[in-house]
């Protein structure tokens, strides 16, 4: 898959393709029935790829940035990231009727329970999307509290829904609630959460701008 989010910057896009590559890699890991012989050349010739990018090396992820057409991007985000192979990665955008949304999949390599996906992996994309939520009404913070309300096991291989709003904020306190469904509106997994802008935010902004 082609992942085109770096109009103009096409060391930045190798990047993220790479990125999905490694995704599509790490599903093999998650599935593979090869025998032994053949994992262990497959280890192998990982080895060495993996030599050849730490040729170069940075010592954090891509960054919370202004990108070049004004906007903010963190393409090394673990949860949208394009640029990280940890990232599902989630496309997060305004939903119609305000707060924020996501379409996602999860896949057999988030599984927790047998058959279903991982509870932190669940608390982890509502954790970002209410921060998003959060964010998107102007008052970007750092999760203070997350409560998760698991209402039933949320499958993988399967089109869900996320989305999260934001309901209150008291100073630099802000609460938002969020849920993943399925695509009818049945709520798997609730969340509540405050989060906190730290002070030096409300003068340089997450980015530092
Ligand atoms: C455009 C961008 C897009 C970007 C959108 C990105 C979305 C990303 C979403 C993912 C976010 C994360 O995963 S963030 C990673 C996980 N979270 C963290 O690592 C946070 C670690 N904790 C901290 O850095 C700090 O403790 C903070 C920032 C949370 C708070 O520090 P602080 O700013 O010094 O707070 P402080 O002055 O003590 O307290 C201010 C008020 O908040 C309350 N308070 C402080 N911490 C907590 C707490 N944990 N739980 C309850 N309440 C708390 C205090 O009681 C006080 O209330 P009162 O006395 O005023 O009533």
């Amino acid at each position: 898959m082609t992942i085109e989010v770096t109009a103009g910057e096409p060391r930045l896009d190798a990047l993220c393709v790479l990125a999905g590559q490694v995704r599509e890699l790490m599903d093999a890991v998650a599935l593979t029935d090869v025998g032994e012989e053949e994992l262990t050349a497959v280890t192998g010739e990982l080895s060495a790829l993996t030599g050849r990018l730490r040729a170069a090396a940075r010592t954090t992820p891509q960054p919370f940035e202004v990108a070049p057409d004004g906007t903010l991007r963190h393409l090394g985000n673990a949860v949208t990231g394009a640029a990280n192979p940890h990232a599902l990665p989630l496309a997060v955008e305004r939903a119609p009727g305000g707060g924020v949304r996501a379409e996602l999949v999860f896949r057999p390599l988030h599984e927790g329970p047998p058959g279903a996906v991982h509870g932190g992996i669940s608390a982890m994309i509502l954790d970002h999307l209410l921060g998003q939520a959060v964010a998107a009404a102007g008052l970007a913070g750092m999760t203070g509290t997350l409560t998760v309300r698991y209402r039933a096991p949320v499958p993988y291989g399967t089109p869900l829904v996320a989305t999260a709003e934001h309901t209150r904020s008291e100073g630099r306190k802000s609460w938002a609630d969020g849920r993943i469904a399925l695509p009818d509106g049945t709520p798997l997994a609730e969340a509540t959460g405050l989060f906190v802008t730290p002070a030096g935010w409300l003068q340089r902004g997450p980015a530092g701008q």
